[in-house]
């Protein structure tokens, strides 16, 4: 596609200017604004002025824009079921530094070779996929990404989990925490005491937390000096992968992580692996009411808080707080709602995903900066990140 699946999806706000201390013309410009809008929508709901503007060559392009864009909306659940599929094949890996036939692609795929066909011109159109010749297939930049990137793609199989929660989204946005998929896969968003938990409930998760953190770690430690602390503990740090590249990062840095036990015994693990044994502590606990240790200068929280509804992330925060010594700084980082294209995808999806997930939402800076200063912590203040569509930051001091 030559257009991103974003473009179109610009919110307009029709809120008036700010017009502080003058209620009066604040409603004056509300109403002007309202009734605008309103002529406008008229207008676009007319099919006589659809059809002039579509008529018009200066206007067409606008037109066929807005056109696309709800069409891609309407049907872009096929484009994630094709990615899916494309994945599952195992297509991005075969195509990974090589162009391959149709017929050599429907061998390593195990695929009937016309179906194959019928399946690379769709990835074509999507633009994951590329011809290199009439018969001659290589990765475009999409599928490039996809094929280095092994995160994305457990990220992008494990959304059979999710469509079968999405099926009928009707009581997953109206009603209560239903008994979800989800909610089994993310086990610690069931029960009160997730510490409880065996490995076998944390291994699918942890697994994944362990994946996909590589493209995230590169957007952190690229958006934020972590060399300026001397230890860092890294809450609910799963497996530690972050702990690992922040780790390998900066040689001097002092490594802690604090985890369900059943985590913390697979970090252990990990980071014995990676060589980081004699480097780092791991703790085992519920953040929620154990004590963590205080003696780091940093504490990061990377997708931690957009897990939790809001009273369970006062009590992490709070509970956080009663530990630190003062001036120790805390990082959150994950996936916040904001004014970006990045952020308000991320915010789409994560919005659905938590629903599904019955616990957490995406929320937006402010949010965060709010809970963290009912909490305790103070001069908090927000970094943009080199991609808000992973992350933005918010830092703050105990
Ligand atoms: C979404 S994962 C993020 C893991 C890691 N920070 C990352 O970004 O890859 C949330 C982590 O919080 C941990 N966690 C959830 N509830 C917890 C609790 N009550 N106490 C300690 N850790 C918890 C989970 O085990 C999991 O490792």
């Amino acid at each position: 596609m030559s257009e991103g699946s974003g473009s179109g999806f610009k919110a307009r706000s029709i809120a008036a200017p700010v017009t502080a201390g003058d209620p009066v013309a604040a409603t004056t410009m509300q109403g002007l604004a309202v009734r605008w809008r309103l002529w406008r929508s008229r207008q676009i709901a007319s099919p006589a002025f659809r059809n002039l503007m579509s008529r018009l060559p200066l206007t067409r392009w606008i037109a066929n824009r807005k056109a696309n864009h709800l069409f891609r909306l309407t049907t872009g659940f096929v484009h994630s079921q094709i990615l899916w599929l494309c994945n599952e094949t195992g297509l991005f890996q075969m195509l990974s530094d090589k162009a391959l036939t149709t017929a050599e692609l429907a061998v390593q795929c195990d695929f009937p070779q016309d179906r194959m066909q019928l399946l690379l011109e769709q990835a074509e159109r999507l633009d994951l996929v590329c011809r290199a010749g009439p018969d001659l297939w290589m990765l475009a930049d999409a599928g490039a990404v996809l094929a280095a990137d092994r995160g994305l793609r457990e990220m992008i199989r494990h959304h059979d989990i999710l469509y079968r929660d999405l099926g009928d989204p009707r009581p997953l946005w109206r009603e209560a925490a239903s008994e979800t998929e989800l909610r089994h896969y993310w086990a610690y968003v069931r029960g009160n005491r997730p510490e409880d938990m065996p490995d076998v409930s944390v291994a699918p998760y942890s697994a994944l937390m362990r994946e996909s953190q590589a493209m995230l770690a590169d957007c952190l430690l690229a958006s934020h000096d972590f060399g300026r602390y001397t230890s860092l503990l890294d809450l609910g740090g799963g497996e530690g992968a972050f702990l690992r590249a922040v780790g390998e990062r900066h040689p001097a840095l002092k490594l802690q992580l604090f985890d369900l036990p059943a985590v913390a015994d697979r970090a252990r693990q990990h980071l014995a692996l990676s060589g980081l044994a004699d480097r780092s502590r791991v703790h085992a606990g519920n953040f929620v009411a154990d004590p963590v240790p205080g003696d780091a200068d940093c504490v990061t929280l990377v997708r931690i808080l957009c897990d939790h509804d809001d009273d369970r992330v006062r009590q992490i925060l709070t509970n956080l707080r009663g530990q630190l010594a003062p001036g120790t700084t805390v990082v959150v980082a994950e996936a916040m709602a904001g004014p970006t294209e990045g952020a308000r995808l991320a915010a789409v999806y994560f919005s659905a995903y938590f629903r599904a997930m019955g616990s957490g939402r995406c929320r937006s800076v402010a949010e965060i900066r709010d809970l963290l200063h009912d909490a305790g912590f103070r001069n908090s203040r927000h970094e943009i990140t080199t991609n808000p569509l992973l992350a933005t930051i918010v830092v703050a001091e105990a």
